[in-house]
C-alpha cells in the first residue's frame, strides 16, 4: 500500500509507503521537507543509512540563541526546545512567524529528534497573539505576507512529524492560543495567586474581529462544538483551572515538584531559558515530550494523520481565499477603528501599570 496525503510540512508531500509492512527498526515515513537547502528525505532506512544522511546534514546539531526564537536539541532523549524570544510579549510579527517555521524545520531535519517543546523565553507571557501593529494601517504588500506566514506556522506545527508539547508559562490569547492548540499536548502554569493568573483563549471578538474559520475549527476540535461556539462568540479567556475543565489545556501545574529531569533540562534548555530548569511547567513538558519520543515514530505520525490530515488539506485548499478574506476584513474602516481603540486601551493600561 502506498498513499500520499497533503503535506503536514508546508509545500511538501508526505508519503506513506507500505506502512503496514515496515519493520519497526527501519520504519520511517517518507518525509520530504521541501525547503532547500534543508531538503531531507527520511525513508525506510537502515541505521547505517540514517547515520550517513545525518553526517551530510549540517543542521543536525545546532543551538541558536541570538534571535526571535531560541532552540536547542538533546539527542539522548530525542527532545528539542523551540522558544519564542521576541520581547516584550512574543507578539507574532511576520519575522517571528517565519523564524518559528524555519526553526521547526531545522529541528525536524534531525532524525534523532522526535519531540519538541514549544516555549517562551518570557516566564509570564507565552505569546500575546498577533502583533497588533501589523494590523493597523498595513501595507498592501506586507499584510498578505504576514497572514501567509501565520497560516504556515499553523500548518507546520499542526502537521509536524514531531510530537509537539506547548509549555504555556503565561498568557496565551488569540493567535498565542492557536499556537498551543496546534500542539499535541498543552501544559499551563497555574499562576501566582488570584492576582496573577495567566489566561488562554480566542479573545478576538473583544477586539472587534473574529477568529478565521481554521482557528475557530481548531477550538471546536479541541473542546467540542457548543463550548467552542460560546467561547468564540464571547471571546473567552480561560484562567488555568477553567482551561483545564474545558479541555483547552491538558494539564495545569503550579507546585514545584522535585524532579530527576532537572539535569537533563540544563542540557536541553537554551541559554535564555536556563532560569526555567526548575520550573514545574518545563519539567512536566520535558517528561511528556520524552514520553512521546519513546513511541515508534511511524505509528505516532500515522495516528496524528488520522485526526489532522483532513483539516490540513482543507487549509491548503482554502488558503488563498482565507488570505483575501483576512486582508479585506482587516483593512475595513470599522475594523481599523476598533483595532486602534484596542491598542489605545492597551497603551493606557501599560502606562497605568508603569506609573
Ligand atoms: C476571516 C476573518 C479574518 C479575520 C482575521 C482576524 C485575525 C484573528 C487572529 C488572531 C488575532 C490576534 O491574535 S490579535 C492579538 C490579540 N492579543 C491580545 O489581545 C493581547 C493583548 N495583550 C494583552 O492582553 C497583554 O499584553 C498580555 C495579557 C498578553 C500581557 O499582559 P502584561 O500585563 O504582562 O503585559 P503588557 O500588557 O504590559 O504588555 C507588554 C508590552 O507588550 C505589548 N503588547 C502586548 N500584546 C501585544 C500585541 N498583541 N501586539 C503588540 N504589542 C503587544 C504591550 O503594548 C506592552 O508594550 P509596552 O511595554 O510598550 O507598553
Amino acid at each position: 500500500m502506498s498513499s500520499t496525503v497533503d503535506s503536514p510540512i508546508s509545500s511538501s508531500k508526505i508519503q506513506i509507503h507500505q506502512l503496514d509492512r515496515l519493520a519497526p527498526r527501519s520504519a520511517f515515513l517518507l518525509f520530504y521537507a521541501g525547503h532547500p537547502p534543508h531538503q531531507t528525505m527520511i525513508s525506510s532506512l537502515s541505521a547505517r543509512h540514517i547515520a550517513r544522511i545525518a553526517r551530510q546534514q549540517p543542521l543536525r546539531l545546532f543551538s541558536s540563541q541570538d534571535s526571535l526564537v531560541v532552540t536547542n536539541v538533546h539527542e539522548e532523549s530525542g527532545v528539542a526546545v523551540l522558544a519564542m524570544n521576541r520581547p516584550p510579549a512574543n507578539s507574532l510579527s511576520l519575522e517571528l512567524n517565519e523564524a518559528i517555521s524555519t526553526s521547526l524545520k531545522q529541528i525536524e531535519s534531525n532524525p534523532k529528534i522526535q519531540s519538541v517543546i514549544l516555549a517562551s523565553s518570557n516566564p509570564t507571557i507565552f505569546s500575546a497573539g498577533l502583533d497588533i501593529t501589523e494590523l493597523i494601517s498595513p501595507s498592501d504588500e506586507r499584510l498578505p505576507k504576514f497572514w501567509n506566514s501565520l497560516q504556515q506556522v499553523y500548518i507546520d506545527l499542526y502537521g509536524s512529524r514531531l510530537a509537539t508539547v506547548a509549555a504555556i508559562q503565561g498568557h496565551a490569547p488569540a493567535a498565542g492560543c492557536m499556537l498551543a492548540l496546534a500542539c499535541d499536548y498543552r501544559i499551563m502554569h497555574g499562576g501566582h495567586g488570584e492576582e496573577h493568573l495567566p489566561t488562554i483563549g480566542f479573545n478576538e471578538t473583544q477586539l472587534g474581529i473574529a477568529a478565521p474559520p481554521w482557528m475557530g475549527q481548531l477550538m471546536v476540535r479541541t473542546i467540542g462544538f457548543r463550548p467552542a461556539e460560546r467561547a468564540l462568540a464571547l471571546g473567552t479567556l480561560f484562567p488555568p483551572s477553567e482551561a483545564l475543565n474545558a479541555g483547552v489545556v491538558d494539564d495545569v501545574i503550579t507546585e514545584q515538584s522535585s524532579s530527576e529531569s532537572n539535569e537533563v533540562l540544563k542540557a536541553l534548555l537554551p541559554e535564555a531559558l536556563q532560569s526555567q530548569t526548575s520550573n514545574p511547567v518545563m519539567i512536566k513538558a520535558y517528561e511528556e515530550a520524552a514520553c512521546y519520543a519513546k513511541i515508534p515514530p511511524q505509528a505516532r505520525v500515522a495516528s496524528k494523520l488520522v485526526t489532522r490530515s483532513e483539516s490540513l488539506k482543507e487549509m491548503q485548499m482554502t488558503r488563498e481565499d482565507d488570505t483575501q478574506h483576512f486582508c479585506g476584513f482587516i483593512t475595513h474602516e470599522v475594523v481599523q477603528k476598533n483595532l486602534m481603540k484596542y491598542v489605545e486601551k492597551m497603551k493606557q493600561r501599560g502606562k497605568a501599570k508603569k506609573s
